[in-house]
């Protein structure tokens, strides 16, 4: 499966092997910058993946090139535009991000190089950040006389408390892997590109042996608790615990253990 082609070379694609959607984001003499037809090539790519859900047990969004994961949106792009067209991409944005949200597979992203405004928060609205040691992070938008418009302000500070994300966005400063490691920012890091995607390759095999159904349930609630208030958080898991509880897929775990073998869960 390829996203759909832009008017040049895809700038998107998107390849589906076993069990592993990849997701690479190709404009590398721009840092792989987000551009409109990029960001609408992604929403594409992910409402694909979605649909496709059965087959796919995890997701790698992982950008080209080797000096860049998404270096941010394409300022280029920004000259002469207005509030209003600023809106829009922004919003645009954001529905990138909520379709990875929404995505039932676990999204990681596979980020080797630059990170940075619009591609922190594209990496931020996945799962998981996996990062070669030779990666940045950073909101530098207040260098450009803009704040995070991709959700940078939502998310950032759920990932990494909210003292260290106003002092990364007010600062604009740049931080290392082993920075970001410490700051919760990043999961696991590795030395190399080739690691980096071997590693996420082996969280979704570990992944791709669980329930689907288990997996997608338990993504919706962290998805739609973060940053709730505990009584309303509770709910949504005691609502997504008791559509689990109901699944075959329950049974079939439940039946296994006691029978002393492996469990035999459905497709998703
Ligand atoms: C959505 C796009 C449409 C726009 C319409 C209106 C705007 C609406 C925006 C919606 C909300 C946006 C939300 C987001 O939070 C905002 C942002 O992301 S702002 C951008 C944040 N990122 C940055 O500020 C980083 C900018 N880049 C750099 O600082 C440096 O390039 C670097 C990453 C430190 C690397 O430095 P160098 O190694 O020296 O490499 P170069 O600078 O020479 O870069 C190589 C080449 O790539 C081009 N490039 C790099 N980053 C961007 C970018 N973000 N946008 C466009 N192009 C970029 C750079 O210009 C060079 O190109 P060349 O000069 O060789 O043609």
């Amino acid at each position: 499966m390829t996203a759909p082609e832009s008017e040049t070379a895809p700038e998107v694609r998107l390849d589906v092997d076993g069990d592993v959607a990849v997701v690479t984001i190709d404009r590398p003499r721009a840092l792989n910058a987000l551009s409109g037809d990029v960001l609408e090539a992604l929403d594409a790519a992910f409402v694909q993946i979605t649909d496709a859900a059965a087959s796919v047990r995890g997701v790698l969004l992982v950008g080209e090139g080797g000096r860049a994961f998404v270096a941010g949106a394409d300022i280029s792009a920004m000259q002469g535009r207005g509030p209003e067209e600023g809106e829009r991409m922004a919003r645009l944005g954001h529905r990138v991000a909520e379709r990875i949200e929404a995505c039932p597979a676990p999204v990681i992203a596979c980020v080797d190089g630059f990170a940075l405004g619009g591609g922190l928060e594209l990496a931020l609205a996945c799962d998981l950040i996996y990062a070669t040691d030779a990666s940045a992070f950073g909101q530098p938008e207040v260098r450009l006389g803009l704040i995070p418009g991709f959700g940078g302000t939502v998310r950032l500070p759920r990932v990494v408390g909210p003292a260290r994300a106003r002092e990364l966005i007010y600062t604009g400063r740049r931080i290392d892997t082993e920075e970001a490691v410490r700051a919760g920012l990043v999961a696991r890091r590795f030395p190399d590109r080739d690691a980096l995607l071997a590693g996420a390759r082996e969280t979704i095999a570990l992944i791709a042996q669980n329930s689907p159904v288990a997996v997608a349930d338990a993504k919706h609630v962290l998805v739609a608790a973060a940053g709730r208030p505990t009584g309303e958080a509770v709910e949504l898991e005691i609502d997504g615990f008791m559509h689990s509880f109901g699944t075959d897929d329950m049974r079939e775990g439940v039946t296994a253990f006691l029978e002393k073998r492996t469990p035999g869960f459905s497709r998703g």
